[in-house]
């Protein structure tokens, strides 16, 4: 897939995180602090790899910052993303199958080397779930404006 990945800071798990997803094969779109003479604050860098995913230059995209928190909020601003700030494996899971998420938000405080390779397991092991229920609240998302 085509992923486009933010971060607000040089840190943490920011590398390994291109560096995993280069190494499962997905070919990689940078922003913020991971990419030279790009504006790096986290709400900016955050809507760029957003609107990647909106716009259709990327599949999905792997929001960063400090705490995970301003990346998320960001990301969710613009309409059709559904970003989930993931902090294990089984949240990952759930958000790709009960949320249909489309943006994996993670915190580089939190986010240690073993529990990034499980949160991207997780994310990349799940599929959107085929219950009605679960179809009819992605649906709604839609219907209050944030999709
Ligand atoms: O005040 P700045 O450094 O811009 O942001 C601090 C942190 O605020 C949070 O949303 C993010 O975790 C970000 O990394």
């Amino acid at each position: 897939m085509r992923i486009s990945v933010s971060s607000d800071m040089d840190e943490g798990v920011a590398r390994q995180l291109v560096a995993e997803l280069r190494r499962r094969g997905h070919t990689v779109i940078s922003h913020g602090a991971l990419q030279p003479d790009e504006k790096d604050d986290w709400a900016f860098c955050s809507e760029a790899a957003a609107r990647d995913v909106v716009e259709g230059r990327a599949d999905q995209a792997v929001v960063c910052c400090w705490t995970g928190t301003g990346a998320s909020i960001a990301a969710n601003k613009l309409p059709g993303v559904r970003a989930a700030l993931c902090t294990d494996g089984y949240t990952a899971g759930g958000a790709r199958r009960w949320n249909d998420a489309n943006v994996l938000a993670l915190s580089l405080r939190l986010t240690s080397t073993a529990l990034l390779s499980e949160i991207l397991d997780a994310w990349f092991d799940g599929a959107p779930s085929q219950e009605p229920d679960d179809q009819e609240n992605i649906a709604h998302l839609g219907r209050i404006g944030l999709g």
